[in-house]
């Protein structure tokens, strides 16, 4: 049972201005933030419980506060105190533990954007009036050709599943080398215009003087060289998608004709009188900030608006070094090659690499490596490690991060260290290296997934 509920203490400032009396420093405050526990993934996603003062239960015993149908959480799994800006989270020796961004906690403040980690489920502390409904995290770990693991990647996909089959355009942000286009392909093949053609336009890899006619065609005789007619690619990818990349590219004076091809779907070809009627869907991707472009005068306001109604922005690879070995068994899936043909150690280099050209790099290093030995590897950065007779040194690079970025570089690189001897130590052998380190084997197991130091069979 929740216990200990007490009323919103919040005054009105009428009272505070006409008693001239001191007022406690929680009055004075901004009324209670309220919250509630949205759930993300696992067999009760889509769920939530709002959260009022005083404490929970939250497990899969039908007697808890906030049960959960999840058989790898405890009966009586987790206890929430909720206080009026935060929520104290209790580990009940939970068997499997419960965890916030990969670390297990026993006692945990959790803030409104928190989300933790309890067995299959993922939780997230979001404000009452919150409609985040499109947090929900996919189940699935790949789009089309697109493959992630990570949280940040599973909330791209629930917003391509939702996203693919209505047939609106999109905006693909994302850095280099992290699957714009791949997602684009994707969009087109969920989308019920799968059996239309997919059509390609790179607009900074065109001339800017043939952008016009690629994209609106061109009538006979339109311009020197202009000897037939010819369909633009709207025109042609007629019953399918477009796919414009690097629109930000785009002439000024030609943005306001892509606008009329968004908002009314026709085009003119250059030297006719006549617009034409189009049908396909636009999907367009950025690498620049395209808010920034308008900011600079470069890119229409209008058009930006048009094209950012429904938008999604790909994560850099550092951001989500989780997914690195599912990457990296994906390129050696398509290469032919079982995941055993990289080395625990090849893998733990690979993991640890920032990754500046994204997946692309990756790929390519992979396949380097496979073809010409692991001399192809990059040359990583120093390890945390590395710092001589005087311990850890903090590289440069680690210097002029923000501080939590460099602070997270640092932890990762003493727990590959630390993982890499404890298992060479222990031969591999879990059941030992959990007892040695004294941590929980489950927990164990997830840390060496993590840096990719697991085998696909379970052992270290
Ligand atoms: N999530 C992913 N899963 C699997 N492969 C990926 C993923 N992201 C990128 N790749 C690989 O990286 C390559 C580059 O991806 P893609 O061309 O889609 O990137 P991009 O963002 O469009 O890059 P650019 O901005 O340079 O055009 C792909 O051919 C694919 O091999």
């Amino acid at each position: 049972m929740r216990r200990g509920s007490v009323p919103s203490v919040a005054a009105s400032h009428e009272d505070e201005e006409t008693s001239g009396a001191t007022v406690p420093l929680h009055r004075a405050g901004p009324a209670q933030l309220r919250l509630k526990l949205l759930v993300l993934s696992g067999p009760e996603a889509g769920r939530s419980h709002s959260l009022e003062h005083g404490e929970y239960t939250v497990g899969k015993a039908p007697t808890c506060d906030i049960v959960l149908a999840d058989k790898t959480i405890s009966r009586q799994h987790l206890k929430l105190q909720v206080h009026e800006e935060h929520v104290l989270a209790v580990d009940l020796d939970s068997r499997n533990g419960s965890f916030c961004e990969g670390l297990r906690f026993s006692q945990l403040e959790l803030r409104a954007g928190s989300v933790i980690t309890l067995g299959t489920t993922e939780l997230k502390l979001v404000p009452e009036d919150t409609r985040e409904r499109s947090l929900l995290l996919s189940s699935r770990e790949s789009f089309g050709a697109l493959v992630g693991g990570s949280r940040k990647m599973r909330e791209v996909f629930t917003l391509l599943e939702r996203m693919a089959p209505g047939g609106s355009d999109v905006l693909i942000q994302g850095e280099t080398g992290t699957g714009k286009e791949l997602c684009a392909e994707a969009l087109h093949q969920e989308s019920q215009r799968r059996k239309g053609p997919f059509i390609i336009v790179d607009l900074a890899g065109i001339a800017p003087s043939l952008i016009e006619s690629e994209l609106f065609g061109h009538v006979k005789g339109a311009f020197t060289g202009a000897q037939a007619d010819r369909a633009g690619a709207f025109e042609r990818a007629g019953g399918g998608t477009v796919f414009l990349d690097e629109v930000g590219e785009l002439p000024l004076d030609l943005q306001p004709r892509l606008l009329r091809v968004l908002e009314r779907r026709q085009v003119k070809r250059v030297g006719a009188n006549d617009y034409r009627t189009v049908d396909m869907r636009v999907v367009a991707a950025t690498h620049v900030d395209l808010e920034n472009a308008v900011k600079e005068g470069k890119f229409r306001r209008d058009l930006f608006h048009r094209l950012a109604v429904l938008r999604v922005t790909l994560p850099p690879l550092r951001e989500r070094p989780e997914d690195i070995p599912l990457l990296v068994d994906a390129v050696l899936g398509r290469m032919g090659k079982p995941p055993s043909t990289l080395s625990a150690q090849t893998r733990a280099l690979l993991a640890q690499y920032p990754w500046p050209g994204n997946v692309r790099e990756l790929r390519n290093v992979v396949e380097q490596v496979v073809n010409l030995g692991e001399e192809a590897l990059p040359e990583m950065p120093p390890l945390p490690g590395d710092g001589g007779p005087d311990g850890p040194r903090t590289t440069t690079a680690e210097l002029e991060l923000p501080f939590k970025e460099a602070k997270e570089r640092l932890i990762e690189g003493f727990e590959r260290d630390y993982l890499k001897s404890l298992i060479e130590r222990c031969e591999g052998n879990i059941s030992k290296a959990s007892r040695e380190a004294g941590i929980d084997r489950v927990y164990l197991r997830k840390l060496l997934r993590k840096h990719g130091l697991e085998d696909r069979d379970g052992g270290a």
